[in-house]
């Protein structure tokens, strides 16, 4: 069925999921914050601020009116920032029709409060909406979708209906959607895995090689499930798409902006700087610093994200990081064939 779909967010994945909305036959308000941006899309069709040289679809139209966006709307996906996410529930709230279906695309923490994105909603929805929410996580970079290579995603919800109607949304030939019941671990496995990316992205600017790269993404694949494990994942998700998927996506591609910043700091440039020569939301750094406070609190051991923290914040050398890495006191490589795990 044909449907009218308010996507919030113009950047490069809000912009691509709204591509594959329009490719699915939907109608599609795209939410922008700068009326000259959304000006812009609805009569060029093209995103190029974020999407350079990419044609989209006549069946997109922008608006910098958020109330406009969503009113009446069946469903609304969100794509910004995990910094503007509370804000922006708070700003559309009043205008959601109460039967709303709400899917999030957005892979990162509130910091203060350290809240996955669900949370947030939930608490700025002001009527029952755990029914209605679900989240799109997995290996897909944007610049990929919107040129309809394939791509594979798991939608995820604690809604079985929820779950199937997000698939068949957005499920088509060159976009397949998997569903899995673990809200928790999808939003978790997608936000945690851009601190291991960043750490990829370091190794490869420090100039090492192949198994530096191979024991980052493994090494850190057991520390993000560790974490999410005790923060309510289930084990599958982080051997899914949302996890190892994403992982490895994240980890090897050019198209990474978490992976690029970590280059550019491991070639020696100060993190300010690459924020701005990057110039696109790099959720890789408020992560590592909520889940460096998250590991403390839940006492589970994240050495990688320990040492990019350190890296990111507090002026450490990425050289000495690896010495540290690599200089721990030698330990099991899982805890399970450890004899002394219970
Ligand atoms: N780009 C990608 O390939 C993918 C991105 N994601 C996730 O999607 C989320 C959005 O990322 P992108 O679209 O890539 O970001 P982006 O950097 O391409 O665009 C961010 C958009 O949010 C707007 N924005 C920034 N601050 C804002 C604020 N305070 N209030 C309202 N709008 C604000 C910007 O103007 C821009 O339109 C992130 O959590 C990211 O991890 C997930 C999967 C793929
Ligand atoms: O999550 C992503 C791809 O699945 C996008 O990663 P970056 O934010 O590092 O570009």
């Amino acid at each position: 069925m044909i449907q009218n779909v308010a996507v919030i967010g113009a950047g490069s994945w809000g912009t691509a999921l709204a591509s594959v909305l329009a490719d699915n036959g939907h109608q599609v308000t795209l939410w922008v914050r700068d009326p000259k941006q959304a000006e812009a899309i609805t009569t060029t069709h093209r995103n190029e601020k974020y999407l350079p040289g990419v044609e989209l679809s006549a069946r997109i139209a922008a608006t910098s009116d958020i109330h406009a966006a969503v009113h009446e709307k069946p469903i609304v996906l969100l794509a910004v920032p995990s910094h503007a996410m509370r804000q922006i529930c708070r700003d559309l709230a009043p205008s959601l029709a109460s039967d709303v279906l709400l899917i999030h695309a957005v892979k990162g923490f509130e910091l203060g409060t350290l809240k996955r994105m669900s949370e947030v909603i939930q608490e700025e929805i002001p009527f029952e909406i755990s029914s209605r929410l679900a989240v799109i996580s997995g290996p897909s970079h944007a610049e990929e979708v919107v040129r309809r290579q394939p791509t594979t995603v798991v939608v995820a919800s604690e809604s079985e209906s929820s779950m199937l109607r997000s698939q068949d949304l957005l499920m088509n030939r060159n976009f397949r959607v998997y569903t899995n019941p673990d809200l928790i671990g999808a939003e978790l496995a997608g936000a945690l895995k851009n601190i291991i990316a960043l750490g990829a992205g370091m190794s490869d600017g420090l100039g090492f090689g192949d198994n530096a790269k191979a024991a980052l993404l493994t090494r850190g694949l057991a520390e993000i499930s560790r974490l999410g494990l005790k923060l309510g994942a289930m084990p599958p998700t982080f051997a899914g798409l949302a996890g190892i998927g994403d992982l490895v996506a994240t980890c090897t591609s050019k198209h990474s902006r978490n992976w690029r910043a970590g280059f550019l700091l491991g070639q020696g440039k100060k993190l300010e700087e690459v924020l701005q020569e990057i110039g696109m939301v790099v959720e890789g750094v408020r992560t590592t610093q909520a889940a460096d406070v998250l590991a403390k609190r839940e006492d589970v051991e994240m050495p990688i994200t320990h040492v990019l923290y350190g890296v990111l914040f507090e002026g450490k050398d990425p050289r000495q990081g690896v010495e540290q890495l690599m200089g721990r006191l030698k330990t099991y490589e899982t805890e399970y064939l450890n004899p002394d795990h219970v």
